[in-house]
């Protein structure tokens, strides 16, 4: 496998490992030293250069310093052996990208320096190799204002070899510098183009590396999905190629992608176990940038303990033992922290008071409720209150109105039994007391009831010749008289000009001696002298309630009738009494 992505083609001059020397770096390390071993000096100086250039390159993207040093130390040697300044030049960029890649030294100084050595050469494939690794070199060391003519002289020179592998270089070199100012659009556009190339030779790993790149660029114009995409197909090309530092570059820009898609506790997750892997692998120079990284999202992902703990490790990494620097860095951060640690205090104090505000409306909302309870209940009460005094005065009313109504059918059964014209006793009055007289139990001894019919003699007469109204007066002038000439018994006017008069337990005797006194009375009233009535008198029948001939009202006032008839008859102006009559 290995020896199928390594082999050397017909290649240009120090091209051959150039992908493989990417992709598989530790594989073309081992792979170098094999040939090294087994060909000796069978191998021709181009060749061994070569291996050598490849290996170097190997072990600057593996961080293989000792692969690093055993290829520039071979690569010196063949330099002053064979005169050769290819050799000498690959020696230097190597040296000089390490120490760019390592902050150490002057490493431009030293690409220069080797690019001086073959820029005069008559091979054009060194001269653009050498543009190159000037280009890569500036890049690198972010210096873009100066890579970028560099970078297109080198794609020019790939152009004109139809090098499309060192186009995608050269135009990944220029993305960096692009990035590297902040060109964040023209760079992707670089990497694009540079991914293009790769494709272009089926440099697939290659267009996935690139990708990484691209990826940062996406995350920057807000195209996360875009962004996460690439990262994941990098790092899985990483971790199978085993580029440590690669990966934990692409796991950093996974967790942000994931952060910008609003995936805080999934990207900070991510971004502990890169920075654990960063730890583990001891890459400390990277590990700096990445603890900023965690410590952000830590942040957004509201793990504020974590996030200040990360802070302080990066900066401590990455001061030198400036103890006051460090110490500036860390009143910052606390200040930082204390301020953000006032707000989450302030938010707290909020929701809690947010939260009294709400019990306080319950509470005030409860109380409103009650109110509007007691008022429903006053109201309620004050209705009752209401119904009952309407049903009191209902009542009240309706007795008022019963014992009207009783006074009323008191008054008109009264008026029913009252003669309107005397005001005594009517027919009725009459019929009732003596049907009410004969249901009575009859004492032993006691003696018979009697009846007094009485008829005004020649009425007609005196109504003719004084008129009707003046013959009311006289009726009620001989009512006045009776009333109170019959004593205990009982009087009634019965009839237009007929009384009745009606004496319980008397005896006949005392019957007739009552008529007669009143006969004789009312003929000898002194009538008024405005009435122009001569003289008044009156006729009696008497009857007794003999319980024989009489025995029922009917036939009792049948008898008194047939007596007052036969008074009547005699003259008028007499008694008489019913047995006397036939
Ligand atoms: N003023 C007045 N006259 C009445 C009333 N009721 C009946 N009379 C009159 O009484 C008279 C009775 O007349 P009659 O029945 O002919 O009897 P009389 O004239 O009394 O003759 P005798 O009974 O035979 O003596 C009539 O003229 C009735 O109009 C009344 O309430 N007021």
């Amino acid at each position: 496998m290995l020896l199928l992505t390594v082999m050397p083609a017909v290649a240009a001059p120090m091209n051959a490992f150039r992908e493989s020397a990417v992709t598989n770096p530790h594989g073309l390390i081992i792979f170098v030293r094999q040939q090294l071993d087994q060909a000796g000096t069978t191998l021709t100086p181009t060749r061994e250069r070569e291996l050598l250039w490849g290996m170097g390159t190997a072990a600057i993207n593996s961080n293989d310093d000792a692969a690093l040093a055993e290829a520039t130390l071979r690569l010196d040697g063949l330099a002053t052996m064979g005169h050769d300044p290819v050799a000498a030049a690959a020696a230097g960029f190597l040296r000089a990208r390490h120490d760019i890649a390592n902050g150490l030294g002057d490493g431009l100084g030293e690409a220069l320096k080797a690019a001086d050595k073959v820029l005069g050469e008559a091979d054009p494939e060194i001269v653009a190799w050498a543009r190159f690794q000037l280009c890569d070199a500036y890049a690198l060391d972010e210096k873009a204002a100066k890579a970028l003519p560099l970078c297109h002289q080198s794609i020019e020179a790939y152009r004109a070899l139809n090098d499309d592998f060192g186009i995608g270089d050269a135009e990944n070199d220029v993305g960096i510098a692009l990035a590297t100012l902040n060109r964040v659009g023209d760079a992707a556009t670089a990497y694009e183009r540079s991914r293009r190339y790769y494709a272009k030779v089926d440099a697939e790993q290659l267009v996935v590396m690139v990708g990484d790149n691209l990826s940062k660029m996406y995350l920057k114009q807000g195209r996360a999905r875009e962004a996460l995409a690439l990262s994941q197909a990098s790092l899985k090309q990483e971790l199978a190629a085993g580029r440590i530092s690669d990966s934990l570059d692409s796991r950093t820009d996974i967790a942000q992608a994931q952060a910008a898609l609003g995936h805080h506790r999934q990207a900070y997750a991510q971004m502990r176990e890169a920075v654990a892997r960063a730890r583990k692998a001891g890459i400390n120079g990277q590990l700096i940038d990445m603890l900023r990284v965690e410590s952000r999202l830590a942040e957004q992902a509201g793990d504020l303990r974590h996030a200040l703990a990360d802070e302080r490790e990066a900066a401590r990494l990455g001061s030198t033992v400036d103890t006051p620097a460090l110490r500036a860095i860390e009143v910052e951060l606390e200040q930082r922290y204390a301020v953000r640690e006032k707000e989450l205090r302030i938010s707290e104090l909020e929701h809690a008071n947010e939260l009294k505000d709400l019990q306080l409306k319950a509470a005030q909302a409860d109380a409103a409720r009650r109110r509007e309870e007691q008022r429903r209940q006053r109201l309620v009460n004050l209705t009752i209150a209401l119904l009952a005094a309407a049903l009191l005065l209902i009542v009240g009313l309706l007795v008022l109105l019963l014992r009207a109504q009783r006074r009323h059918a008191a008054e008109l059964q009264a008026q029913a039994l009252r003669d309107p014209l005397t005001g005594i006793a009517n027919r009725r009055a009459f019929q009732q007391r003596a049907t009410e007289l004969l249901g009575r139990p009859r004492e032993a001894h006691a003696l018979p009831h009697v009846l007094l019919l009485i008829d005004i003699d020649h009425f007609k007469s005196i109504n003719d010749s004084i008129g009707h109204p003046q013959g009311d007066r006289v009726l009620r002038l001989l009512t006045d008289y009776l009333r109170i000439a019959v004593g205990s018994c009982f009087v009634a006017r019965i009839g237009g000009e007929e009384f009745a008069v009606l004496c319980p337990q008397a005896g006949l005797a005392a019957g007739l001696r009552l008529a007669e006194i009143l006969r004789a009375g009312v003929a000898a009233l002194m009538l008024p002298k405005d009435l122009q009535v001569a003289r008044l008198t009156i006729s009696i029948g008497v009857a007794q309630f003999d319980g024989v001939r009489c025995h029922d009202l009917s036939s009792w006032m049948r008898a008194a009738d047939l007596a007052l008839y036969a008074a009547k008859s005699g003259g008028r102006d007499q008694v008489v009494a019913s047995k006397l009559v036939g």
